[in-house]
């Protein structure tokens, strides 16, 4: 992998499990660079991973080929609006992890048509289990676009995408998604102890059985989800009578819905930002 200086503006959850995969996977730390506005994120940063760390921006700009805008979407344009009057960005790639954010709204809050690639990661990236869908402006290089693939292939898996708006299905399919697995065990959860079982062992069983099925779901490329799920169900059984109930109850329609308001909600985000 190159080995730009990289540098971080917003020193949060994503930031922290990006840089974690890239010190994994041997991007020298001196090379890495964090900025926040308090100190306690960037301490930890720099003890678990010693890398170079700052309360200014600027500094950060001034140390970087290649810049992660990771900040909250709401604040991108008062931070984008500092560094373009404190800083000359000719030359420097940014990387934006911001939902919700067009590139050419990036662009206009950089003041310039600068190169962008915007990234819809997820939080699984801290365990090196992420997904990352990109898409890159017309005016970063291949090698450009190359870099990011690596830096973000080393938290997870990646895709590209051609069209910006296929973004937002990113943020519906893998950016979000965590949380509606979450919701799910919660759910899970909450029945088996209705069932008798204390909470342990009740998150214990269904953390089990979801970590075991994602496994099978991996390790079976070749196998449609359906057939996977056919494998569970004997005919007249148990696993028939609840699948049929999820079905029944409109399970599949709920959880469409529930992407595209995913995706409503990023059009919307783009729109107001
Ligand atoms: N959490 C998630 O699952 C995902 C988040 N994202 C995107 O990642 C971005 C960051 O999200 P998180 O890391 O979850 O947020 P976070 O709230 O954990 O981190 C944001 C950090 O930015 C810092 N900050 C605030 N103002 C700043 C400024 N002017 N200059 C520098 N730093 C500043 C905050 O102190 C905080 O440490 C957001 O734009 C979000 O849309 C994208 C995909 C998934
Ligand atoms: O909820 C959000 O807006 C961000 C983007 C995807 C995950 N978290």
């Amino acid at each position: 992998m190159q080995h730009k200086k990289l540098a971080f503006i917003g020193a949060g959850n994503m930031t922290r499990s990006i840089i974690s995969g890239l010190i994994h996977s041997g991007y020298p730390a001196d090379h890495i660079l964090a900025s926040n506005p308090s100190m306690p994120k960037l301490e930890k940063l720099e003890h678990d991973f010693g890398i170079k760390i700052t309360q200014s921006n600027d500094d950060a700009c001034q140390f970087a080929d290649a810049i992660v805008l990771a900040v909250k979407p709401q604040i991108m344009g008062d931070m984008c609006a500092a560094l373009q009057q404190n800083n000359n960005l000719e030359g420097k790639l940014f990387l934006s992890i911001a939902a919700g954010l067009t590139v050419a709204r990036l662009q206009e809050m950089l003041g310039g048509a600068h190169p962008v690639v915007r990234i819809m990661p997820n939080t699984p990236s801290l365990l090196g289990k992420g997904m990352s869908g990109m898409f890159a402006d017309s005016n970063v290089s291949e090698a450009d676009r190359h870099y990011v693939d690596d830096v973000m292939g080393s938290v997870g898996e990646t895709i590209w995408v051609d069209n910006e708006e296929e973004i937002n299905g990113v943020i519906a399919a893998a950016g979000s998604s965590p949380a509606y697995f979450f919701l799910f065990l919660q759910a899970m959860q909450e029945e088996a102890m209705q069932l008798g079982f204390d909470k342990d062992d009740a998150r214990l069983m269904v953390q089990q059985a979801m970590l075991g099925a994602a496994e099978m779901v991996c390790q079976n490329p070749e196998l449609e989800l359906s057939e996977l799920r056919a494998q569970v169900t004997s005919k007249g059984g148990t696993t028939a009578a609840a699948v049929n109930t999820l079905i029944d109850q409109g399970l599949e329609k709920i959880v469409s819905k529930a992407m595209q308001a995913a995706v409503a909600r990023a059009d919307e985000m783009a729109k107001q930002l």
